[in-house]
């Protein structure tokens, strides 16, 4: 299987001198085309930062990058952002809304921004909306939706195109058990048809639904099936994903 991401040896570093934190630390991770992968860890253990860095929102202090085999390192600025347009969708936890767009824009603005006319983006985002089950919200602004309609709204623009990576920071954060299960369906039904999904969770229920556990810690990444992986591993192993 194709992987659709790959992370090499990377480090990433904020600050320096006495403030320096070693947010990632030599790590290795590849992701292939129809997984998903959980990643889990304590609070401040490198989650986001590996996020971040898998889809290119911040380059690694040192080690490398590849997006179905490019190598981000060396990509000039204007095709690394097409890329991240074209092939990353996000789902962070703040959703990155845009406040002055209704749902319906917001979904479609990616397409927009690759060229797609309005008239057929908007159709588009309709139908994702309907599949979020937000048909009726499609001109609500974000400040009018709740927070899990706000969710669903991100969610929907991060799976809407060809869209090969999905990164999703504790996806279902603001839903409900039965809401949040049902981004998770999204995030699955979209590896299904070829993309790749990474997704950090502090929730040992969500991430059951993932093919892989990984944990990090200290900025180091450890994988469920290695033995070193601790009593966690166990917990994730004996649990049904709920598929
Ligand atoms: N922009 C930044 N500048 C300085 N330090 C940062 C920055 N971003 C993250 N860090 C630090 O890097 C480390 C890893 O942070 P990160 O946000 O990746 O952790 P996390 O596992 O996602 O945490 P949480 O579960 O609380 O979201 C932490 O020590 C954090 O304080």
């Amino acid at each position: 299987m194709t992987a659709i991401l790959e992370l090499r040896d990377v480090t990433k570093v904020y600050g320096s001198g006495a403030s320096e934190v070693r947010a990632l630390v030599g790590l290795d991770l590849i992701v292939r085309a129809g997984e998903m992968v959980a990643v889990m860890g304590p609070s401040g253990s490198g989650k986001s930062t590996l996020l971040t860095i898998a889809g290119s929102l911040e380059q690694p202090s040192s080690g490398e990058v590849l997006i179905e085999g490019v190598s981000l390192t060396g990509l000039p600025a204007d095709e690394r952002a097409r890329l991240r347009r074209r092939r990353i969708g996000y789902v962070f936890q703040d959703y990155n809304l845009l406040p002055g767009l209704t749902a319906s824009e917001n979904i479609s603005l990616p397409l927009e921004l690759d060229g797609m006319k309005a008239r057929k983006a908007s159709a588009v985002a309709r139908q994702v909306l309907e599949e979020m089950d937000l048909a009726d919200r499609a001109g609500s602004f974000p400040d009018e939706l709740s927070g899990g309609q706000r969710q669903r709204v991100a969610i929907g623009r991060a799976l809407i195109g060809d869209r090969r990576l999905l990164l999703a920071d504790e996806p279902s954060g603001a839903l409900d058990t039965k809401a949040g299960e049902g981004v998770l369906r999204l995030l699955r039904k979209a590896c299904k048809g070829g993309a790749a999904a990474v997704m950090a969770t502090h929730d040992a229920q969500l991430a059951a639904w993932a093919d892989r556990v990984v944990f990090v810690r200290d900025g180091v990444a450890v994988d469920h099936t290695s033995p070193a992986a601790g009593p966690e591993s166990l917990l994730i192993a004996d649990a049904e994903p709920p598929r």
